[in-house]
């Protein structure tokens, strides 16, 4: 499909009763390619009394829907697993139009999204519960899974399908409700996904999509019902810690994927042509725009500038362009705003004293593209240390020892990934277990897998997506307690 018959296929309004409708408000809000400044399309502006409205539907049908034989659950998933990847092409260049990743990486992501309706269709069809004997005699104990009711999905930018997947299969599969707010950059490919859901025989009202502008305002009235059973968050720790706060008042369960400061720990044993494979996918994959993304980069002294020569060569060799170009091997970032904190945390770095071994700066013209960077030397109180960078800026500091190192690597207040690089098995095992981190990738650069439970420790959030845990965060347990037999 040409992108004006693929953006004409996409509904613009807000998805609610298995349609596309416009806001009560009338009011709409530009999506905007980010690669040129151009206006995409205009989506509806969702309003709080939208946001009631969709609350109602996914109210009145929850029953239904839990009642529905997981069997049928699993078939409508599957199907829209199969519709997805049928149309893989236009998912992947809507995402990235609209989030500006290179076409590969996109069509990377329609695999691993689309697959997560797969894991799930599969989930649905083995829910458990238990039995047993009370211990004295006095009963029998029949322990039950039913779905929580009616959930809210708040999914980021970075990832426009995958991480409205991660949570749409999972709630789906165990029989709840779900209202999804997309990130108001990216709306269109969550859109087109409520569009697939209905085409495959979702019930309506079972999805809704709320795409708006008024986030706090809109969000804020479905945490105040107290027909919302769960909230799931994707996104920054700052606004996780509101949600939890919001989250309090009618004791929803919830499940948050908040941000991130992974090490990405080379030791001198590392097999070095491994590891500088491995940074650049753990660093560079979406651009570095991911929550599991190389924060840190910490190098054993004694082949830190073997390593950093080598990467510096692989990120030199980038070439930065709109991401439907085949010669593009990294796209835009996000927006302006997004481009202006990478490039303040860079020039406060080089400012202290870093040195930049390449790129470092914003390119200029139209989109908001940034060089991929390397920067070395950085001091130990500069902000880039610290901070979420969610760029392509590669951050290399130096250690000693072992112990040094995995000192510095938990020297965060967040835990969601971790990487390292060793040849050294006894090593393996044992920095493993001392990294704190929900996940830690060992000789490896990407981690994600719909089949493996993803989620922080510490301030990197609460809960697991993927995974046989996945769907668990979605189910309340009950016990039936029973007369003796
Ligand atoms: O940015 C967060 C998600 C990254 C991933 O699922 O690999």
């Amino acid at each position: 499909m040409n992108v004006t018959d693929l953006l004409n296929s996409v509904p613009t309004g807000l998805w609610q009763g298995g349609r596309s409708v416009p806001s009560e408000s009338g009011r709409t809000f530009d999506v905007v390619n980010p690669a040129t400044g151009e206006v995409l399309a205009s989506v509806a502006n969702a309003t709080p009394a939208d946001a009631r409205a969709a609350l109602d539907m996914a109210a009145t049908v929850a029953d239904d829907w839990a009642a529905t034989p997981a069997r049928t659950r699993a078939e409508i998933l599957r199907a829209a697993f199969e519709a997805v990847t049928a149309r893989a092409d236009d998912f992947a260049l809507l995402m990235t139009l609209e989030m500006g990743k290179v076409l590969p990486e996109s069509r990377g992501e329609v695999t691993y999204g689309a697959e997560f309706l797969r894991w799930f269709s599969e989930e649905a069809v083995r829910i458990g519960g238990r039995t047993a004997t009370a211990p004295a005699g006095t009963g029998e104990i029949a322990v039950v899974k039913e779905p929580v009711g009616p959930c809210l999905a708040i999914t980021p930018w970075n990832f426009p399908l995958a991480m409205g997947t991660r949570k749409i299969g999972p709630a789906l599969a165990a029989g709840c409700t779900m209202i999804v707010k997309p990130a108001e950059d990216t709306p269109l490919t969550m859109l087109l996904l409520a569009q697939v859901f209905a085409e495959v025989g979702l019930p309506p009202g079972v999805l809704s999509v709320l795409p708006t502008l008024d986030a706090p305002t809109v969000v804020g009235e479905l945490m105040a019902d107290e027909r919302l059973r769960k909230v799931s968050f994707t996104g920054s720790t700052g606004v996780g810690k509101i949600l939890l706060a919001q989250a309090a008042n009618n004791v929803l369960r919830t499940s948050m994927e908040l941000g991130g400061s992974a090490p990405f720990v080379v030791f001198d044993d590392a097999d070095l042509d491994k590891a500088v494979d491995g940074a650049m996918l753990a660093k560079m994959r979406n651009g570095g725009e991911a929550c599991t993304a190389a924060n840190r980069i910490l190098v054993q002294n004694g082949i830190r500038e073997a390593f950093t020569a080598r990467l510096t060569e692989r990120v030199a060799s980038m070439r930065v362009g709109p991401g439907w170009e085949e010669t593009s091997s990294i796209g835009p970032i996000i927006n302006a705003k997004q481009r202006g904190s990478i490039a303040a945390l860079v020039d406060e770095a080089v400012a202290a004293g870093a040195t930049v071994r390449t790129g470092g700066k914003q390119v200029d013209g139209a989109g908001f593209f940034f060089e991929p960077t390397v920067l070395d030397g950085i001091p130990d109180d500069a902000r880039i240390r610290r901070d979420e960078i969610f760029g392509p800026v590669a951050a290399i500091v130096g250690f000693d020892t072992e112990e040094e190192g995995v000192a510095m690597a938990n020297d965060t207040e967040y835990g969601l990934a971790a990487y390292f690089f060793t040849e050294n098995v006894g090593r393996a095992q044992r920095v493993a277990r001392k990294l704190q981190a929900g996940m830690v990738g060992v000789n490896r650069g990407v981690i994600s897998d719909p089949a493996a439970p993803f989620g922080g420790i510490k301030q990197s959030g609460l809960g697991s997506e993927g995974g046989s845990e996945g769907i668990q965060e979605y189910l309340n347990t009950k016990y039936i307690a029973l007369p003796a037999l």
